[in-house]
């Protein structure tokens, strides 16, 4: 998707696919979809009749005029229907491109036996158990259950730098398509066939599952009040005109509706949705669903996590510091005896650290213990044998647990502790049975380029606060770094929900940004959730969209997207509806100049003829739709303020310039007119 050329070579087939499809989707039983449109439809088909039997609507046999009418019509429709097609196309285009790295791969399942057996990846089910080594495919979206691979993601995320992924981590989830090209893992299969998040997009993209979201569907229904109301006012205009003797053409009342109905929004709108959604694709963010997108439009507070999201995560052991009284080595010692088991990038850099110094040690020395894994709520990991407990975890927990099992933390103990986080490290206490050894440094890097990003965020009036599992010093440190608004630290994962619930007690719209299982609840709890794809299967899950590139600060893209798509709508809202008032002006003096003389006053505009006025709104009204399908489908250009702000300035520009532009375009068509007469 990073890619541009696939979408250069697609123009010119995306344009014929969509003239095409304008065709099909003439079909009246697709266009109840959209009831303005179907009016219009309702409309060509009664002047094709007044065409064809003038007789029995007692018109006055200029069938040119007629004729003229008709086509007209025939064209709004298509132009309307070009405009969904083409933004359909797009995303269709899009689909065609995902579906690529997701073709006819061979899976290796794992029998319960351990022996492996080749098959199709189509048949591969939640559960199964697969190998996947070095030059495989991975063929199906799981979760890492043993080892640890490079991956390059490139054919889904466009992103050339291969990735390290691990078991029991926060970046242990594989996606389908991407290519392992070192080591080699064993993953549970975590999506059915058809129902992988590439697939839940797919469908998403092509139209097939688009839901119009309540703001779409609230604006729909306003639509058709409007529609309703213009169809009352002139179908009892012909009697009127009858009761004061005067007859207006059927074909000139026709012509005078569609004028009046609100045809450039009802053929825009379904564009500006669907365009919406695939421009937040092209960030390489796979959105599940529209509403989540607009709803991006309106947030208000944006939660960061902060170990994976904000920093890589990758957090490795990068010094040890012993406590008083204790020495290098029996801290080494206990350390590696805690991380032997534990398969966290943490624990893993361990063990790598103490290899590096060099530290020996014998694992059988270790076996037979009981293990106790890391846990978000318990925040630390272990060994327990026979004769020693070793345990390594958050400061603040080993040191609960030293002095409940009767042993001394000396305040000196605190301070390396303090010293560590206020660098921004991350320290981890290590103590055998009741005895604090020390401390290791675990250092991460804040990924580049958020700082900037953040101030964006607040110039768009919009509140951040970073929420981690950390301990407070190195939380503050980090938030002073990349500058964000609030820091809550020491959270387990439903502390990160109640975040969430709070912002939203106070009426705010929420995005939560994070990767890791102790977000997943507050993922799904607040209003846009966007997991890293380097993050776990559970992360993903809860989340209504996947940032495929991992970096947070796809979060404003999306925001801005989501902006731009209501204010889009907005605006092209407004300049419908402010035209609609305008054609007035042209329509109503020709149609009443017969019988009301009076009425010539409004006819400002000076056009040459009655017939040539209808017309000319006529064509002008047709020809505004794919005048304006460029705006639709890219959106409204703007700076970074805040949401109100924008809506204001934007309906006031597409307001009045909608007011003014008819009566250029209609004056411009009519001399055009002029020249064929
Ligand atoms: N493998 C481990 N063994 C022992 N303790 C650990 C291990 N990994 C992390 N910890 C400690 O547990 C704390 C909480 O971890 P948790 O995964 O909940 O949050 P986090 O990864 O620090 O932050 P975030 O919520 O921002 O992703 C860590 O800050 C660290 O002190
Ligand atoms: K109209
Ligand atoms: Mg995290």
């Amino acid at each position: 998707m990073a890619s541009n050329d696939y979408r250069n070579s697609m123009t010119g087939k995306l344009v014929r696919r969509a003239l095409l499809d304008s065709v099909r989707k003439l079909n009246p039983v697709r266009m109840m979809s959209n009831p303005v449109l179907f009016v219009v439809e309702g409309a060509a088909v009664l002047t094709l009749l007044i065409l064809v039997f003038p007789a029995a609507f007692h018109a006055s046999g200029r069938q040119g005029y007629t004729t003229s009418v008709f086509l007209i019509l025939l064209f709004t429709i298509l132009f309307a229907n070009f405009a969904e097609a083409l933004a359909e196309g797009r995303g269709q285009a899009q689909a065609d491109f995902l579906r690529k790295s997701q073709t006819g791969t061979k899976a290796k399942r794992l029998r319960k036996d351990g022996s492996v057996q080749l098959v199709p990846s189509s048949e591969l089910r939640r559960k199964d158990l697969i190998l996947i080594e070095k030059g495989d495919l991975v063929p199906g979206d799981g979760e890492i259950v043993a080892g640890a691979a490079v991956i390059d993601e490139s054919a889904v995320t466009g992103e050339s730098t291969p990735v390290l992924k691990r078991a029991h981590g926060d970046s242990s989830s594989v996606t389908g398509g991407t290519l392992v090209v070192s080591d080699r893992i064993t993953v549970r299969i975590t999506a059915d066939p058809g129902e992988s998040f590439l697939d839940r997009m797919i469908q998403l993209v092509e139209g097939a599952k688009r839901q119009k979201s309540p703001n779409e569907v609230a604006l729909n229904s306003l639509l058709i009040v409007f529609t309703i109301i213009f169809l009352i006012v002139v179908v009892t205009l012909a009697p009127i005109a009858g009761y004061v003797g005067v007859t207006i053409e059927t074909s000139t009342l026709i012509a005078l509706l569609v004028c009046l109905i609100p045809t450039t929004i009802g053929g825009l709108l379904s564009a500006i949705g669907i365009a919406g959604m695939s421009r937040v694709m092209r960030f390489n963010v796979l959105a599940m669903s529209g509403k989540a997108v607009e709803t991006a439009g309106d947030i208000g507070t944006v939660i960061l996590d902060k170990t994976g999201t904000i920093t890589y995560g990758n957090r490795r052991a990068y010094r040890f510091i012993p406590a008083p009284g204790a020495t290098e080595r029996e801290l080494v010692a206990a350390a590696v005896a805690a991380s032997l088991h534990d398969e966290t990038p943490e624990g893993r850099s361990v063990l790598d650290y103490a290899k590096s110094i060099p530290f020996e040690w014998n694992e059988a020395d270790y076996a037979g213990g009981a293990v106790v894994p890391f846990s978000a709520e318990n925040r630390m990991s272990g060994l327990l044998l026979e004769d020693a407990s070793y345990y390594k975890g958050a400061a603040q927990e080993i040191k609960a647990h030293v002095l409940r099992s009767g042993g001394d933390y000396p305040a000196l103990a605190d301070a390396i502790g303090e010293d560590i986080a206020k660098e921004g490290g991350t320290p981890l206490a290590v103590c055998r049975d009741n005895r604090l050894l020390g401390f290791i440094y675990l250092k991460d890097t804040i990924k580049p380029g958020l700082k900037e990003k953040l101030d964006e965020l607040r110039q768009m009036g919009i509140k951040t606060i970073m929420c981690t599992g950390d301990n407070r010093l190195t939380a503050e440190t980090i938030a002073r770094e990349v500058g964000v608004d609030e820091c809550i630290a020491e959270c387990k994962p439903e502390e990160k929900i109640r975040v969430v619930l709070a912002e939203q007690a106070q009426g705010k719209m929420v995005a939560m940004t994070g990767d890791g299982t102790n977000d997943a609840p507050a993922l799904a709890q607040a209003d846009v959730g966007i997991a890293m794809n380097s993050g776990t299967t559970a992360a993903k899950e809860a989340a209504n969209m996947v940032n495929l590139d991992s970096d947070p600060a796809k979060l404003i893209q999306v925001i801005f997207t989501g902006k731009q798509l209501l204010v889009t709508r907005g605006a092209l809202t407004a300049f419908s509806l402010a035209n609609d008032f305008s054609k007035y002006f042209a329509i109503l003096p020709a149609a009443l100049a017969g019988f009301m003389p009076q009425m010539d006053a409004l006819n400002v505009m000076r056009l040459h003829s009655p017939e040539s006025a209808v017309l000319s709104a006529l064509i002008f009204n047709a020809l505004i739709i794919p005048a304006l399908i460029p705006v639709a489908i890219r959106g409204v250009r703007f700076a970074p303020m805040s949401a109100d702000k924008l809506l204001q300035r934007n309906l006031l520009i597409y307001g009045v310039g909608g007011i003014f532009i008819p009566f250029l375009g209609i004056k411009a068509v009519d001399m055009a007119l002029r020249l064929f007469d």
